[in-house]
C-alpha cells in the first residue's frame, strides 16, 4: 500500500457513509486519481479518488473527495478534516484532508458546471437549457447520510454518491424522469466518470435545485411524537395525521408520474411466489448476521407464506425504493417533496433498477411511522403509558397515510394486506441488518416492530 492508501485505510471506515462496516478491510487501493481543481502551487488542490476497499472477491468502490495543501497550511477550522501527511500527485509532502469540509474547494466543483462537457475520464454535464450560477462556497450537510450533500447558497445541492455502482445512478435517472413535477427538486446536472471494468459511465454526483427553508419529514414527525409524549395535547397529533394524509396523496401522484414516464409490467402469481422466496433468503442471511432476529423468524415466514399465495397479478413499475420520513421534506410553500430516489444504498444498482410494486414504497413509509414512535421509546424502555401513546401515534398516521394514498389514486393498501405485510417485514429485516451495522443502539426499533406491530395487519391494530 502507498502512504496515501495507508492513511485512507484508517480514515475510511470511520466515515458515516462507509457501508462496509462489519467487513474487515484487507485491501485498500486507489483505482482512479484525478486532480479536478488547483489554486496554484501554494493553494489547495481538489482531488477525486475512486477507492476500492474490502476483501478479495468482496470489495466495493467509494468516491473520496480529497483536499491537499502544503504542510502546516491547513486553516484551523479545517483541522478536524485532516487525514494525514504524505506525497500527493507528484508534490512531496502535503497535508491531505476531507475536501467536503472545505467550502472554497467544493465551490470549485460548482465552477466546473459553468463550462460543462469535456471528454476526459471525469465529465461535468448539465441538462439542456441549464446555466449554472457559480460563486458560492459549498456547505456540507451533516446528519445521518449515506452520501455527502453540499449546498451552494440557496441555489443548489450537489449530492456526491459515496458507494459507486456501475452505470447511471437511479437517483439521477428517476429525478430526470420526474423533472417538471412539483413533488421533486429539479435536477440541473451531474458528474460522471469512466471507471475501469464498467462499460457505462458511472454517476458520481447529481446537482439539483435546493429547496430553502424546508423541514425534514423525520424531524417533523419525531417532534410531533415528542409533543404527544410530553402531553401537549391530541390536537397536535391530528395536525400530523393531516400531513401524513397529504404525504400519502403526494406519494400516489409521484407513483403515477413514474408509471407514465417509465416502463411498467405485471407480475404473475408464479413471479410473486419467486419474490417471496427471495424474501425468505434475505431473512436467512440477516438472521445469520443478527441472531436475535431468528427468534421472530416464524412470524416473518408466516407473512411470506401468505404473500406467496397471492393469486392476483401484481402491477409493477419504477418506485422510490428506500422510502421513509427522512426522504421527504415539507416545503414552506405547503407541500411534500420527495428526495433520494437512489433505492437502498447497499443493494446493487441492477437490482434497484428492477420494476417493483409501488406498495413496497407504501410499506417503507409505514415502517417509518413505526420508527418515529419506536425510536422515542428507546430512551423510555419500560413505560407502558408512553408506549401506548407512541404506538397509537404510529397507528393513526399509518392509517392517514394509507387513506391519502388511496384518495390520491394509488392502490388501496387496506385491500392488499398480504402484499403490504410481506413488504413491511422485508423492509424491517433490511433495517435489522442496517441498524446492526450502523447504529446498534437502534437495533431494538425494527426488532420490536417485527415482534409486535408488523405482525398484525393495519386494520386489526
Ligand atoms: N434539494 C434539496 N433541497 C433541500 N434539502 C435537501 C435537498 N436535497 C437533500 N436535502 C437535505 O439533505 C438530506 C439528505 O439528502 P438525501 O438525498 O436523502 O441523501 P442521502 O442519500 O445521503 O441520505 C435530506 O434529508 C434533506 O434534509
Ligand atoms: O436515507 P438513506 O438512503 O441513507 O437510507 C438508509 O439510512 C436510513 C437512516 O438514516 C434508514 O432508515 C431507517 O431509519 C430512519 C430513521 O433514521 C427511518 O425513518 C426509516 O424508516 C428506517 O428504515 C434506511 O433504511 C437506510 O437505507
Amino acid at each position: 500500500m502507498s502512504q496515501l492508501e495507508e492513511l485512507i485505510a484508517v480514515w475510511l471506515p470511520r466515515q458515516r457513509w462507509f457501508s462496509g462496516k462489519g467487513i474487515p478491510i484487507q485491501q485498500i487501493r486507489v483505482e482512479n486519481f484525478h486532480t479536478l481543481a488547483s489554486a496554484g502551487p501554494d493553494g489547495p488542490d481538489l482531488h477525486l479518488l475512486v477507492v476500492r476497499s474490502g476483501q478479495r472477491g468482496r470489495s466495493s468502490r467509494y468516491q473520496v473527495l480529497l483536499g491537499s495543501r502544503a504542510p502546516r497550511s491547513l486553516p484551523p477550522d479545517l483541522a478536524r478534516a485532516a487525514i494525514g501527511v504524505c506525497p500527493v500527485s507528484g508534490k512531496r509532502q502535503r497535508v491531505i484532508y476531507d475536501a467536503a469540509c472545505d467550502g472554497d474547494l467544493t465551490g470549485m466543483l460548482l465552477e466546473r458546471f459553468a463550462s460543462p462537457g469535456g471528454n476526459g475520464q471525469v465529465r461535468f454535464r448539465t441538462l439542456p437549457g441549464e446555466r449554472i450560477r457559480t460563486g458560492a462556497a459549498g456547505r456540507m450537510l451533516t446528519g445521518e447520510q449515506s452520501n455527502t450533500s453540499l449546498v451552494f447558497g440557496e441555489d443548489y445541492v450537489l449530492k456526491t454518491f459515496r458507494r459507486l455502482w456501475p452505470g447511471p445512478n437511479p437517483d439521477l435517472e428517476l429525478n430526470c424522469a420526474l423533472s417538471g413535477s412539483p413533488y421533486v427538486a429539479r435536477p440541473c446536472g451531474w458528474i460522471e466518470a469512466d471507471l475501469p471494468g464498467y462499460a457505462a459511465p458511472t454517476t458520481l454526483a447529481m446537482l439539483q435545485t435546493y429547496i430553502p427553508g424546508a423541514m425534514d419529514g423525520w424531524v417533523l414527525a419525531t417532534t410531533n411524537v415528542w409533543a404527544l409524549l410530553e402531553g401537549t395535547g391530541p390536537e397536535r397529533q391530528s395536525a400530523f395525521t393531516e400531513e401524513a394524509a397529504l404525504l400519502g396523496r403526494t406519494t400516489a401522484e409521484v407513483h403515477r408520474s413514474l408509471a407514465k414516464a417509465l416502463p411498467t409490467d405485471v407480475l404473475s402469481p408464479t413471479a410473486v411466489a419467486e419474490l417471496a422466496d427471495a424474501m425468505v433468503e434475505r431473512l436467512a442471511m440477516a438472521s445469520a448476521e443478527v441472531p436475535e432476529l431468528a427468534d421472530y423468524a416464524h412470524l416473518v415466514m408466516e407473512a411470506y407464506a401468505d404473500f406467496s399465495q397471492v393469486d392476483e397479478p401484481l402491477p409493477i413499475q419504477r418506485i422510490h425504493g428506500d422510502y421513509h420520513l427522512g426522504q421527504v421534506i415539507r416545503t414552506g410553500a405547503g407541500g411534500w417533496v420527495l428526495l433520494d430516489f437512489e433505492g437502498e444504498p447497499t443493494v446493487p444498482v441492477r437490482e434497484r433498477q428492477r420494476l417493483s410494486s409501488p406498495l413496497r414504497d407504501v410499506a417503507g413509509m409505514l415502517r417509518s411511522f413505526d420508527y418515529a414512535a419506536g425510536y422515542l421509546l428507546v430512551d423510555h424502555p419500560s413505560d407502558p403509558g408512553l408506549e401506548w401513546a407512541a404506538r397509537s401515534w404510529a397507528r393513526h398516521n399509518r392509517e392517514a397515510f394509507c387513506r391519502g394514498y388511496a384518495d390520491g389514486g394509488g392502490a388501496d393498501p387496506e385491500k392488499h394486506l398480504a402484499v403490504l405485510r410481506a413488504f413491511e417485514f422485508d423492509k424491517a429485516v433490511y433495517e435489522v441488518l442496517y441498524e446492526a451495522r450502523n447504529r446498534p443502539n437502534w437495533l431494538r426499533v425494527p426488532l420490536e416492530s417485527i415482534a409486535t406491530a408488523v405482525s398484525v395487519p393495519p386494520a386489526a391494530r
